[in-house]
């Protein structure tokens, strides 16, 4: 143990979940406290003000930064720490935790991670890749640690939030049902470690974690430290083609597929008209986008 007590800043979205974890937050702070270390508990009334706040917060060097929600979280994080030395720490509270899962961290019980987290304090993080992504509708590079989407799932979340109504979850069934009613493949141009690759799709993402959307498995293969990209391409399908691909994306027995593809590389560009990425549940920009893996950029404990 060291003698002064390591200081944690520890970010939480109250409002991850759609508010049914509020009081993972502050169960958090006191797991913590009670390993030992001192925390600096940080919320904001939304995401930017947080931002705001733990960015001046992480300015004094503490021995890590916590996030509590869910994927969104894991987004803010890693835009405020990769290519840092300061360590990630997660207390998955969202609706999606999809990193946390890709690292095998304790879903459904704040203790226990909080048990992890202390743990790698003291062991040391795990290294693991991170990717930056650049584009003319970014004001600045952003980082995402999961998976880029591009395709379905990208417009199912556009369309959710230009929804006034219904709040709360039912909005992403009523997008999905929405989009899934107006099916079509888009045309994309990609260029994969500068080779060019025009293809047809209706589902493309660009992961470095293998789930999406809490638990789908569009990338089964995907490592977090292999050093590279793994962009999943479903070829043109029909609507009922595409519902039943739907389970076998869940169960990640999908690849094999005649209508899939999966390519890889370190470095994807994506362009198609009138698509917005999403990235860790994130709106990030219309494409294109260019997707840069980042070898070792984030130290995680986990
Ligand atoms: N006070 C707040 N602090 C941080 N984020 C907030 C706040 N209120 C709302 N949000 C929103 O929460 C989203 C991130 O949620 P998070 O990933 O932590 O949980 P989630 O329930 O999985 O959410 P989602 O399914 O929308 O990604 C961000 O898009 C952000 O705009």
């Amino acid at each position: 143990m060291p003698d002064t007590p390591r200081r944690v800043v520890v970010a939480i979205n109250p409002n991850a979940s759609f508010g049914a974890t509020r009081h993972v937050g502050p169960q958090v702070v006191a797991a913590l406290r009670g390993h030992g270390l001192e925390v600096v508990p940080l919320s904001a009334p939304d995401f930017d003000g947080l931002v705001r706040v733990v960015r001046a917060e992480l300015a004094t060097a503490p021995d890590a930064l916590v996030v509590v929600g869910g994927d969104g979280m894991v987004n803010l994080g890693v835009n405020l720490v990769a290519g840092t030395r300061i360590p990630l720490g997660i207390v998955p509270a969202g609706t999606g935790n999809d990193f946390a899962g890709g690292l095998g961290l304790p879903e459904g019980d704040p203790d226990a991670a909080c048990a992890r987290i202390a743990a790698a304090l003291d062991g040391g993080p795990r290294v693991v890749d991170a990717a930056r992504v650049t584009g003319l509708s970014l004001a600045e590079p952003r980082w995402f640690a999961g998976v880029l989407s591009a395709g379905f799932d990208a417009r199912v979340n556009e369309r959710a939030n230009g929804l006034r109504f219904p709040r709360g979850a039912s909005r992403y069934v009523i997008a999905l049902v929405a989009e899934l009613v107006g099916l079509k493949a888009r045309r994309y141009r990609l260029e994969i470690d500068g080779e060019p690759v025009e293809v047809d799709s209706c589902l493309l993402s660009v992961a470095n974690n293998t789930t999406i959307g809490g638990g789908m498995r569009v990338a089964p293969d995907a490592l977090l430290d292999d050093g590279l990209l793994d962009v999943f391409i479903v070829k043109p399908v029909s609507r009922l083609r595409f519902i039943r691909l739907f389970p076998k994306v869940f169960s990640g027995t999908h690849a094999g597929l005649p209508i899939v593809e999966f390519r890889r590389g370190r470095t994807v560009s994506v362009a198609a008209d009138g698509i917005v990425g999403y990235a860790d549940g994130e709106r990030f920009g219309e494409l294109p986008l260019t997707v840069e893996l980042v070898p070792g950029a984030l130290a995680v404990l986990a």
